[in-house]
This record gives C-alpha cells, sequence and structure tokens, in this order.
C-alpha cells in the first residue's frame, strides 16, 4: 500500500486565451492505508486531481509521491500510469458483456501477460472476498445490480493495486444499491487497509468511504481535516452548503446573542463584536415543539408555521419569528402540522455555525 503525497500541485488548461486552474498549489498527505475523499462542485477540480494521481495528466507545475518516490514533477511524468500500482473505478461500473464474470475479473491480468494458474488462483481469492464465487461462469445479464457491482471492484482490486482511485463510482447507481455499494467499498478499504481516494459532488459518498477530507473549488483545496472536523466547522457559507443541507439567516449579534426578531440566541462563550453576520443551522440541529424543553436543544422563542410539506418520506415546515415573517427556518417535524401553528423553536446553540458578511468563519 503507498502514502500519497502532493505538493503545490497545480494543472493549467488553456482554454483560448484564458487559463483554467484546474488545480491550484494543491498540497496533501494521504497516509499508507487511509481513504481520502475529495469533496468539490461540478467543474471544482476532483477529476483532474485524481488523473494527475494516476499519471493521466501532466502537472504544469508542483510534484507528486507515492511514499518517497517521485512520480510526477512539473511538465513530468516520470512513472507511467501502467506503472503506479493504481486501480480506479469510474462512474460507470460497467463489466463487458459477452464474458463471463471470470473473464470479467480475469482481464487485467491477461493483459499484464500474468501466467494461467496464478489468474485463476487471484481470481478465485478476489472473488472469495466478494462473495461472488458461486457466480464465476455466470454472464452478466444472469447477475444482480449487487454481483455486477462487486464483480466490478473485484476486477479493480485483483492486481492488488496500492492505491484505489475512485472517481463518483456510485452516482449512476440505483438510490437502493447505492448505499449497499458505498458499505461494501468501504468494508473493502478497511480490511484491505487500501490507501484510497474518492472524489465525489455527493457528501454521502464522501462521509461514507473517507476519514479524512479535502474540499475544492476552482482548483483550491480550501479545507482539509476529518469528515466529522468539516462538517462541524465549514470555512465558509459555500463549503457549509456542499456538505449537506443548512439554513443560512443573515441575522445580527447584539449582547453575546443572535437576534432574528423575536428568536433570541445565545451564543455561549463565543465573544463576537455587534455586528451583522450569517447563521448557519443545520437540519438536525433545529426542531420546533408545543413543549418547553427537549434535552440538548435551547427553547430561543416562539414560532409561526408557515408551510408544511412531506419529501422522501419526511415532513417539513418553514417557520418564521412571530414579529418578523422575512426570516425562514427550514425545519424537519414528526408529524404534519397546520399552517399558522405557533411553536417553540429549538436550536443546538453549540451546533451554530457564525459567518461574517463576506460569508467566511468567525
Ligand atoms: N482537457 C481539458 N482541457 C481544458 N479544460 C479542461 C480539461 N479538463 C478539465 N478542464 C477544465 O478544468 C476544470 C476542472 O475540471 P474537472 O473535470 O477536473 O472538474 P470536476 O470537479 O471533476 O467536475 P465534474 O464533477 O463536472 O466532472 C473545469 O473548468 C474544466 O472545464
Amino acid at each position: 500500500m503507498a502514502k500519497v503525497i502532493l505538493k503545490e500541485l497545480t494543472k493549467i488548461f488553456k482554454k483560448g486565451k484564458a487559463l483554467i486552474y484546474a488545480a491550484n498549489k494543491v498540497s496533501l498527505e494521504v497516509n499508507d492505508g487511509e481513504s481520502f475523499g475529495i469533496l468539490g462542485p461540478s467543474g471544482g477540480g476532483k477529476t483532474t486531481l485524481l488523473r494527475l494521481i494516476a499519471g493521466l495528466e501532466v502537472p504544469t507545475d508542483g510534484y507528486i509521491y507515492f511514499d518517497n518516490v517521485m512520480v510526477s514533477a512539473p511538465n513530468k511524468v516520470i512513472i507511467d500510469p501502467a506503472d503506479r500500482g493504481i486501480a480506479m473505478v469510474f462512474q460507470n461500473w460497467a463489466l463487458y458483456p459477452n464474458m463471463t464474470i471470470f473473464d470479467n475479473i480475469a482481464f487485467p491480468l491477461r493483459n499484464q501477460k500474468v501466467p494461467k494458474a496464478e489468474i485463476s488462483k487471484k481470481v478465485n481469492e478476489v472473488a472469495e472476498i466478494l462473495n461472488i464465487k458461486n457466480v464465476l461462469d455466470h454472464y452478466p445479464r444472469e447477475v444482480s445490480g449487487g454481483q455486477m457491482q462487486r464483480a466490478a471492484l473485484a476486477r479493480a482490486l485483483v492486481k492488488n493495486p496500492k492505491l484505489l482511485l475512485l472517481d463518483e463510482p456510485f452516482s449512476n447507481l440505483d438510490a437502493q444499491i447505492r448505499d449497499s455499494a458505498r458499505a461494501l467499498v468501504k468494508k473493502i478499504q478497511k480490511e484491505l487497509k487500501l490507501t484510497t481516494i474518492i472524489v465525489s459532488h455527493d457528501p454521502a459518498d464522501i462521509f461514507s468511504i473517507a476519514e479524512q477530507v479535502g474540499v475544492i473549488f476552482n482548483g483550491i483545496l480550501v479545507q482539509k481535516g476529518n469528515a466529522s472536523e468539516i462538517y462541524d466547522n465549514p470555512v465558509n457559507v459555500t463549503v457549509s452548503r456542499l456538505l449537506g443541507d443548512i439554513n443560512i439567516i443573515k441575522a445580527e449579534i447584539n449582547n453575546n446573542a443572535i437576534n432574528l426578531g423575536n428568536i433570541i440566541i445565545p451564543i455561549n462563550n463565543r465573544k463576537i463584536e455587534k455586528q451583522v453576520v450569517y447563521i448557519g443551522i443545520r437540519p438536525e440541529d433545529i426542531r420546533i415543539s408545543d413543549s418547553n424543553e427537549i434535552p440538548e436543544f435551547v427553547n430561543v422563542g416562539k414560532v409561526k408555521v408557515k408551510v408544511t410539506s412531506y419529501v422522501a418520506g419526511i415532513f417539513k415546515a418553514v417557520v418564521s419569528p412571530i414579529n418578523d415573517e422575512s426570516i425562514e427556518f427550514d425545519v424537519n417535524t414528526e408529524r404534519h402540522i397546520k399552517a399558522g401553528t405557533e411553536m417553540n423553536l429549538f436550536v443546538r446553540t453549540n451546533k451554530i455555525k457564525i459567518f461574517d458578511e463576506k460569508g467566511n468563519k468567525i
């Protein structure tokens, strides 16, 4: 397995006269056996970064090391993709339809001219790990969707890669099998202690696979850290939104509290001067209730329910402070609540994110 180090890695593409920084001085380390997730919006530079690591793109500047070996340098791919010991899985996990599952998995080994007996041994080993030994003589059309993914993963793993690179691997799967595919990849990654880098725009992919996370925008790595650290402490409003649903509301800090009409949210021990800010509250950190107390939550005042809806099995409501309808919070509720109902608003005050007027974390 390999440790991967990127040092000030830069890739500039030319589009007419414009220069596009698809990677802009990206530095990071992925430890041996670790799973690292790169989250970013479309066009953020995720695929370019993976292609640089794979040796499929030449850096404009900066360096890549696998363990202590330099594999790419400015304008140079020192070690070819085929010699890097990597396996890549892309969005489409497609198998060759006219080959059996065995032949699909054996394909990369046959390409490497591995002796027949060894191919058979390796295919059987990896099929055992992935629990598809009983379908090795089947064709892809004769196996289930889940077995197909296992076979595709087996094909990636059969070469004993030092590094597994996953590019949006779950985005083309049905919602039903997406979760099991994520769980499978995580299990294999952990069991084999396989250094893995996954890129995706979907935080669910990243959080299910990665221990460490980097967030990339316009080729710049704007934040890195462990998954829960980043979720809880995003560096700015844009990152907070990329990581999941969040209420972002303009507010004023006054007397050590966030003031939103009649809603007063204490900011605990945080010392912030009187100023205009944006606050961020995730759906799991906000509730409405008839009662006066919810454990771990603080009652911050009365709100009026404006609209309710039912989306993907969850009741939702938009609520406003009773004296200011221009302010709105999205909250999840346990049941349908009639518009116009007044209720208490509760928040987990220690989970509130506070950003300055430019949207940067305070
Ligand atoms: N070969 C290329 N020539 C010119 N520009 C490119 C090339 N490859 C990528 N780009 C540009 O570099 C930027 C980053 O692209 P990249 O594909 O790495 O982003 P991404 O985060 O993977 O996006 P997506 O999720 O949409 O695939 C984009 O602006 C893209 O248009």
